[in-house]
């Protein structure tokens, strides 16, 4: 634990940047099953939220576990360890005046609560990409469940280890009933409802 640390004000604060930006900034936090499409929807949102001038960066599972949690594996300790971090992070990123889309599986609710208490009420969306198992084990974009099927792969989640779906998430999306585009659409309509990004221009 660190001792004798003191809180530095910023000269230039949350609100100065979010009102230069002329838009809120906040967590969308992506969760869902490896292969439900976090990470697609994510960039699709990002890509759009970019076209439209308003500050964004997309946190990835696999980029993340590349570098700054690279020490960490798939236990319960590691899981939770990784989302307190990655919590830590996108809480900066809010405070720079930007949305952050993270896109981890965060399997665990308390996890997910505990980044929640982290930032103010309306700072933190949780976004459940609601896809079956089945479907994502279709998709398998990477081979990990065939891996994990064949017990190459322990403790994947959905398979060996569990996934806590959200139970009050400000938004789901069914990427097994709706195209990419949708989901994203659906996420930009939740934003524009909330007064969090400007209103759609009509001309
Ligand atoms: N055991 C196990 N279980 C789940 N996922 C595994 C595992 N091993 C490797 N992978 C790959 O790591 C990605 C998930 O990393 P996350 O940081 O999102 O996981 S977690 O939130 O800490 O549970 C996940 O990426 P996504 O498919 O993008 O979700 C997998 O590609
Ligand atoms: N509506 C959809 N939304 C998101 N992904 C979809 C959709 N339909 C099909 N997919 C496909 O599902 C896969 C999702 O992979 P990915 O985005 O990496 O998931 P995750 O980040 O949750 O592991 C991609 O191959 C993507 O093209």
């Amino acid at each position: 634990m660190s001792t004798n640390i003191v809180w530095h004000h910023t000269s230039v604060t949350k609100e100065d940047r979010r009102k230069r930006n002329g838009h809120h900034s906040a967590i969308l936090w992506f969760t869902g099953l490896s292969g439900s499409g976090k990470s697609t929807v994510a960039n699709a949102v990002s890509r759009r939220l970019f076209e439209l001038g308003i500050q964004n960066y997309v946190l990835d599972g696999d980029n993340i576990r590349h570098g700054l949690n690279k020490d960490l594996g798939f236990s319960a300790a590691d899981r939770t360890e990784n989302i307190r971090r990655i919590g830590e992070v996108a809480k900066l990123f809010v405070d720079s005046g930007q949305f952050v889309l993270t896109a981890f599986i965060s399997p665990f609710a308390e996890d997910r609560a505990l980044v929640r208490r982290l930032v103010e009420e309306d700072e933190f969306i949780e976004i459940y990409v609601n896809c079956p198992l089945e479907e994502c084990e279709k998709r398998d974009p990477k081979g990990l469940y065939q891996k994990a099927r064949r017990g190459e792969i322990r403790e994947f989640t959905g398979i060996d280890s569990p996934y806590e779906a959200p139970e009050a998430p400000e938004l789901t999306i069914e990427t097994h009933r709706y195209s990419v585009d949708e989901c994203a659409e659906q996420v930009l309509a939740y934003l524009r409802e909330r007064g969090m990004i400007p209103a759609a221009k009509t001309d």
